[in-house]
């Protein structure tokens, strides 16, 4: 590898391109050395890496590296067109074979595509084939098919029986692999056209064997299970699996084939293969039994391609296979024939690549870090790569286990993966590029931020934990974190940065402390103070003083106090209880003493927890320094109950239901279940759990059960929860009941 690699997003060379950024060629100018020594290096390491990827199946370097080095030759040549002999590898199709499989010489020469990455590129390769062609193709001139990242096959049928089937090689001698072909189960032995029209004497069919995302998965799964390494990519599996010594391996891997070309065919009369269009050949393949794409589309202009473009890579993961583009080719055979072939590509076809998920990037380190839980997780630390528009750094390991099961070494150059939104991903290491350096990983037995030994809470369980729940900087800093944020607490000032600066100046033991924190508490630190202004020291102070974030931070704390009961659910840290299932906790068990005092059997037969939120329930109470957090916090005034909170917010709000028993059934629109109930309550109502004559109104929404019928049965008012915000605004006076 080089380090003057081109940046891979910059538009490679195109000569018809106005806006093209390398100069045009120049005929009087000549390579330099410099310019011919780039040029011999780049064209050593391309064939290298060809026969590494085609040959050995084992690339050192990802597709988008690769793609990237061809481009930096193909500019060059463009500038110095003298440096672009026939054997030069802008000019060559893949690789020459190897000594495994018996040598094939192609009926007709295999080709490959040639490439753009652009929206530019392609509208400008549109606008120079209609150049060419001096004519535009005209309406569904042009069809695009997905391209599909598998490998090419040739496949020869004569009188339609499979007679023989060879890889791509070099394009012009592929490797026999007809025994590991026939074992693919989608191909047919035998073209049999259902409508009836008779099959050519001779045909030469091209098309894609690839391996399906799913069989990938569990290939993988199966090789590593049996202690082998697994396949870095869909891809290079699917080459591996069909260049098998043995077939039998060939058919387990259960490999796919989707048909897109074909080479030579027999012209005699009555047997002749209807081929005036692309995609009627397509539809003339698929009568004979061979798989093709469903996906092909016929469009009118660049416009309608990229549409086409635009919309595949939307859904580029939803298909069953990878793919690494889109193929836009001319539909019509006759101006296929006209357009003709470059030394390597068609002229009538362009393939559009789009951007690279794969790279490859150096492990610096592998680290642990430690989670709100205690969950002791290992993450790679990388050489710093942009992959699917972003740069990337470092990525989860999950667990040693998963290490292992990588196989990757610290120092390993590796394959990184980021597939759009996704989280990047570790896929393996470059095995080939090792140098002796490189050393395992060794779990930590010790926490990386209190020393404490690390353990498995239970048997059988994957990941370590750090026991020092309470007090281990690392959980508690996450615990401060997750109190402080929007479905918790919302304490602005209480950020990452805010909850390192409390547990460097040792503030606070655990989160129970936390709503005692004075000003003078947050003096001791750097994150909440600033240096005293020229007025504040002639006034007589000096030195640090609370800066903006400090005060805010004391004022969020103290509205912090009177949250919901939910809010305070989330911010407990209880282990399986979240902002999802917050809110019916907190209806089911109003206070944190109901909740306290519930039974493990109570508490699983309310609405929102199962038998496993139960007994974590059971447990964090059972906790005593976890209990003392509510006391501590109680005593530093805050509110943990719906009612209590309600109550204590009353004094703020009309006391339009004062006296009231109201029943609030069913989904009232922007309220949650204990939202409406506290909602009713600071209005001065009592917010009753079931309907009984003493009933005042029963406000029913949508969803509604048992409730609004007992309601009916009793002759309980109802207010449709439409009017629900009336209700509170005004009170029942004058609203619209639901009558039936
Ligand atoms: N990482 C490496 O070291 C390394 C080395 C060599 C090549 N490569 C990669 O291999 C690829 C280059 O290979 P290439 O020469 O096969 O060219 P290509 O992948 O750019 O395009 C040509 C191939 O596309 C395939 N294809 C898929 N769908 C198709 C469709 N609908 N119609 C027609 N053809 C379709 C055909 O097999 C055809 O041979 C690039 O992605 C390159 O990055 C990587
Ligand atoms: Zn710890």
């Amino acid at each position: 590898m080089t380090d003057s690699r081109p940046d891979p997003a910059a538009p490679f060379s195109d000569p018809d391109s106005p806006s093209d950024p390398v100069s045009p060629a120049d005929p009087a100018a000549a390579p330099d050395e410099v310019v011919r020594e780039r040029h011999d290096q780049l064209a050593t390491e391309i064939t290298e890496h060809r026969h590494r990827y085609y040959a050995l199946d084992a690339p050192t370097i990802s597709d988008g590296e690769f793609d990237a080095l061809m481009r930096e030759l193909e500019q060059i040549e463009d500038r110095f067109p003298e440096l672009r002999t026939p054997d030069s590898p802008t000019q060559q199709v893949g690789a020459p074979t190897g000594a495994t499989f018996s040598p094939v010489t192609h009926l007709q020469p295999m080709t490959s595509l040639d490439n753009v990455f652009s929206k530019e590129e392609l509208f400008a390769w549109v606008d120079r084939t209609v150049d060419r062609l001096g004519e535009h193709p005209g309406a569904g001139g042009f069809v695009c098919e997905l391209k599909i990242d598998g490998l090419a096959v040739d496949l020869v049928y004569e009188d339609g029986a499979l007679v023989r089937a060879a890889t791509r090689g070099d394009g012009r001698v592929g490797e026999d692999v007809t025994a590991n072909v026939r074992t693919i189960q989608v191909i047919p032995d035998r073209l049999v056209s259902h409508s009836g029209q008779p099959v050519p004497a001779l045909l030469e069919v091209r098309g894609e064997v690839y391996l399906s995302l799913e069989q990938f998965r569990r290939i993988n799964e199966e090789l590593v299970a049996s202690g082998k390494a697994p396949f870095a990519n869909p891809r290079n599996s699917a080459a591996g699996s069909l260049r098998q010594k043995d077939p039998e391996v060939t058919r387990s891997r259960r490999l796919g084939f989707t048909a897109h070309g074909w080479g030579a065919s027999s012209d005699e009369p009555g047997t002749r293969l209807e081929l005036a269009r692309q995609s009627h050949a397509y539809e003339v393949l698929a009568d004979f039994g061979l798989p093709v794409s469903q996906y092909s589309r016929l469009v009118d202009d660049s416009e309608q391609v990229w549409a086409f473009v635009e919309e595949v890579a939307q859904r580029r993961h939803d298909f069953v296979h990878e793919i690494d583009g889109a193929v836009v080719k001319v539909d019509d055979r006759a101006l296929q024939d006209r357009l003709g072939f470059t030394s390597r590509a068609p002229r009538w076809a362009i393939a559009y690549k789009y951007p690279p998920e794969e790279v490859t990037t150096k492990l610096l380190d592998i680290r642990v870090g430690v989670g709100r839980t205690g969950r002791v997780t290992p993450y790679a630390v990388m050489e710093p790569v942009v992959v699917a528009g972003s740069t990337v750094a470092q990525a989860t390991l999950h667990n040693a286990t998963e290490v292992v099961r990588k196989g990757v070494l610290i120092g390993d150059t590796v394959v990184l993966r980021k597939a759009g939104d996704v989280i990047p991903e570790v896929l393996g290491p470059v095995v080939d590029l090792r140098d002796g350096t490189e050393h395992p990983f060794v779990m930590p037995t010790h926490c990386p931020e209190c020393g404490t030994e690390l353990a498995y809470e239970k048997e059988g369980d994957k990941d370590l934990r750090c026991p020092n729940q309470r007090s281990c900087p690392a959980q508690l800093r996450e615990r401060l974190f997750h109190l402080g944020s929007r479905a918790a607490l919302d304490i602005e000032m209480l950020g990452e940065k805010g909850a390192d600066a409390i547990l460097a100046a040792h503030l606070i033991t655990d989160e129970g402390d936390l709503f005692d924190l004075t000003a003078e508490d947050l003096l001791r630190t750097d994150f909440y103070t600033r240096n005293a202004n020229a007025r504040e020291k002639k006034a007589g102070t000096t030195g640090r003083v609370l800066s903006a974030n400090g005060t805010k931070l004391l004022e969020n704390l103290e509205a912090a106090r009177t949250r919901p009961w939910a809010k305070f659910l989330v911010a407990l840290s209880i282990r399986h209880i979240g902002k999802g299932n917050a809110p019916d906790v907190a209806a089911a068990f109003p206070s944190v003493e109901a909740l306290r005092d519930a039974s493990e059997e109570e508490l699983a037969g309310a609405e929102g927890i199962g038998p496993v939120t139960a007994a974590a329930i059971r447990e964090w109470f059972a906790t005593d320094w976890r209990a003392e957090i509510v006391r501590k916090w109680q005593a530093a005034g805050c509110v943990l109950g719906t009612y209590a909170a309600a109550e204590a917010r009353a004094a703020e709000q009309p006391q339009t239901l004062a006296g009231l028993t109201i029943v609030v059934t069913g989904t009232v629109p922007g309220y949650s279940r204990d939202e409406a109930q506290e909602a009713v309550v600071a209005r001065g109502a009592k917010a009753a759990g079931s309907v009984s004559k003493r009933t005042d109104y029963v406000v029913v929404g949508e969803g509604a059960g048992s409730k609004a019928d007992k309601a009916r049965d009793l002759g309980r008012p109802i207010i449709a929860a439409e009017h629900f915000q009336r209700l509170l605004d005004e009170g029942p006076e004058g609203l619209p009941l639901v009558e039936d």
